[in-house]
């Protein structure tokens, strides 16, 4: 299984791949192809300096003689984390926070509306662990916890909204904890938040072992940017959580996502990019970058030895437009900020050409779905 030194899917093809034969297999990989965006060279330094990669992509849509283009752009942050997992916790999240600072600021240069963290930003991903301390110690307060007020003052700063996934503490409720993301907008106001879904029993993804299934539904948040929805991790592998995010009227999903690849790896670019065709919206999949070593060993219930190392985060962040086309993947192995400037117009003119919310038989599915969960159902089998 590849690890750091395997850098993407996009170089190998490059490199090993003749023009016109390479432009075949991006049509079929990538759909139409996206425009590179011009970034300010002062942008483009300070991420050489800062030692993360600044890839910008701009899809384009049909001009319209009703309604101006709505342009936006986003900024998918994927990273390491900076410290050891072992470091006291304080100085984990401050070294996140600052290294985030230096990303968003660099998104601010390239004019980023909105910016999406990767899935648990300020920690690491030590659900494998299966143990309490220290790790629930990085649970915050979604509406006033140190990271929230870190978001409040990039997103004034800058006049961006910010996503910020984060393991919430909700106080209110008997302390207990919740995969969220903070939706923030760009006035600095909490404008709300959004719980994971679907809780992931798989591999050494323990998650259910701290936080149950979210209750909040499928909001969709109106910003000035556009209506974004934020569907965590796992829950892209379900179609059903994806499309409720598209009634509510969501232009833009986000992915925040912590995956490995000996597990996803294939899963990863069709799921995302699936999800904007079938939904006429675009999406957002971002996933952390690199490995992480924990304390105490742990075993992933396979026989198998324990061990120290979750496995390999790979990285591979990009967006996924409603006509099928999307960026490349940001690179396996590091630190870096995806630009994307969306243009929300061809989210109707995706619908208007295929149809699929048109087409769709909801009123079937939901009355087959309703009778499907009941406890004496009977499978719509036809037998000779
Ligand atoms: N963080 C998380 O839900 N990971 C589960 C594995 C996957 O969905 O690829």
């Amino acid at each position: 299984m590849a690890g750091a030194e395997w850098e993407s899917l996009e170089q190998c093809l490059e490199k090993n791949l003749p023009p016109a034969e390479l432009r075949e297999v991006k049509r079929l990989l990538y759909g139409k192809e996206t425009r590179k965006l011009e970034l300010p060279s002062r942008a483009s330094e300070a991420a050489l300096e800062g030692d993360f990669e600044l890839q910008g992509y701009a899809f384009e849509a049909a001009e319209e003689q009703l309604r101006r283009p709505r342009i936006v752009r986003v900024g998918l942050v994927q990273n390491r984390i900076p410290l050891p997992a072992d470091a006291p916790v304080a100085k984990q999240v401050s070294a996140i926070h600052e290294r985030i600072e230096v990303i968003a600021e660099v998104a601010a240069m390239c004019g980023v509306n909105i910016i999406c963290f990767q899935e648990a930003w300020t920690m690491p991903f030590a659900f494998c662990t299966r143990e309490k301390l220290p790790w629930t110690e990085f649970a915050e307060s979604a509406e006033a916890g140190p990271t929230t007020r870190f978001c409040q003052k990039l997103a004034k700063k800058y006049d961006m909204v910010v996503v910020s996934p984060i393991l919430e503490r909700d106080e209110e409720h008997g302390d207990v904890l919740w995969n969220t993301a903070v939706v923030i907008s760009s006035s600095g106001a909490v404008l709300g938040k959004t719980r994971k879904n679907h809780i992931p029993r798989v591999g050494d993804f323990n998650e259910s072992t701290y936080y149950m299934e979210g209750n909040l539904g499928h909001p969709v948040f109106q910003t000035k940017f556009g209506r974004i929805a934020v569907n965590i991790c796992y829950g892209r592998h379900h179609p059903l959580n994806w499309l409720m995010f598209s009634v509510n009227g969501a232009e833009i999903i986000f992915n925040p996502s912590a995956t490995i690849g000996a597990l996803s790896e294939s899963l990863w670019p069709i799921e995302a990019r699936n999800a904007a065709i079938a939904n006429h919206c675009f999406t957002c999949a971002i996933n952390r970058v690199g490995e992480e070593f924990f304390p105490n060993e742990f075993t992933s219930g396979d026989g198998k030895k324990a061990h120290h190392n979750f496995g390999y985060f790979y990285g591979s962040s990009y967006v996924a437009a409603p006509d099928s086309s999307r960026t490349p993947g940001l690179s396996r192995n590091r630190d870096g900020l995806l630009v994307a400037e969306l243009n929300l117009n061809l989210c109707r003119q995706m619908s208007d050409i295929w149809n699929f919310k048109m087409t769709g038989r909801y009123e079937m599915y939901a009355r087959e779905l309703t009778e499907a969960v009941k406890p004496d159902y009977n499978p719509n089998i036809v037998k000779e």
